[in-house]
């Protein structure tokens, strides 16, 4: 079984970025730029947000960080989208999620320019993505294609099985894998809560990827010999025993199922990595005007 070490493809990936960003530097031209907008004070969103950041930061890119009370107005919210996506300073820009429920999302990312959108998650990016152009790919289910890009597992024939079928990443995923390029070209399952026998679909699958946000929910006799495994869920569980009083779960129960696997990653320091430095790509691809020209 070998693990596949997310925090360090993310750090390679980000070396190989910082070092473009080094050069454009170096020729006198634009550094690319990044805007974040968060709302609210969940922990979480908090801590991704300040990563992207630090991230920009270590890497050479300029970076911005818009921060609301969750009690701004969507119409607040649209407005600084709107400026920001007048301002050519930004190369790109996201809104973290989750928004608070008084704010309509899809009118939000709706609101968002196609060509900053770097969270590739406007319906004319995911619309290009399904249609094999030039698009930003959502971050995860990004990073996972290069998880397996990067140690040469086979995808072409595989049958995957991906659960969870969320805009940001099963739905994706799903097309990605099902998409006639490396990695991909195999024939794809998507579950999801109405799935009957779950293990059915699972025992059959070369590789499984989770994303559903349900501890421990893969067990060791939903797997067959030799799969290939991807969590990406990270749910934070109570954990008296740690400083921060709680720890990650994965939607792999890790332990039991790991000794099947030919590869499976770990949570934390799997895929959770990589939706970072997919990202910088992303706003890099934005800076150089890769996509839409
Ligand atoms: N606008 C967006 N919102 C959200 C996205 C997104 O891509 N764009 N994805 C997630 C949150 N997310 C980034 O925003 C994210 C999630 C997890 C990780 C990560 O590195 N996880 C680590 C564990 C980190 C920890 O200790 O908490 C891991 O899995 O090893 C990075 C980014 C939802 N919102």
């Amino acid at each position: 079984m070998t693990l596949l070490d997310g925090k360090k493809t993310s750090e390679a990936i980000q070396n190989e970025i910082a070092a473009e960003v080094a050069a454009i530097k170096a020729k006198g031209g634009k550094v690319p730029h990044l805007a974040a907008v968060l709302v609210g004070n969940d922990g979480g969103s908090i801590t991704y947000v300040t990563n992207k950041v630090a991230t920009c930061e270590r890497i050479g890119f300029g970076s911005s960080l818009i921060r609301y009370e969750d009690t701004v107005t969507e119409e607040e919210l649209l407005n600084k989208i709107k400026e920001l996506n007048e301002d050519e300073e930004v190369d790109g820009f996201i809104v973290q999620l989750p928004l608070p429920r008084h704010i309509d999302t899809e009118k939000v990312i709706e609101a968002i320019d196609p060509k900053k959108d770097v969270d590739g998650f406007h319906p004319t990016n995911v619309g290009r993505m399904v249609a094999g152009l030039p698009a930003y790919l959502p971050a995860t289910p990004a990073g996972i294609l290069q998880l397996l890009m990067r140690y040469e597992i086979e995808t072409k024939g595989k049958h995957c099985v991906v659960i969870g079928r969320s805009n940001i990443v099963g739905t994706p995923m799903s097309i990605l894998m099902s998409k006639s390029a490396y990695p991909g070209n195999c024939t794809v399952t998507l579950c999801h809560r109405h799935t009957t026998d779950l293990a059915y679909h699972t025992r059959q699958a070369d590789i499984i990827i989770v994303a559903v946000g349900q501890p421990g929910l893969i067990t060791a006799d939903m797997v067959r010999e030799g799969a290939v495994v991807i969590d990406v869920g990270t749910t934070r569980v109570p954990d008296a025993s740690r400083k921060s009083g709680f720890r990650l779960r994965g939607d792999v129960d890790f332990d039991s199922v790991a000794p099947k696997c030919s590869y499976i990653t770990p949570v934390p320091g799997g895929v959770g990595p990589l939706t970072i430095a997919m990202l910088m790509m992303n706003t890099l691809r934005a800076s150089k005007k890769e996509v839409y020209g």
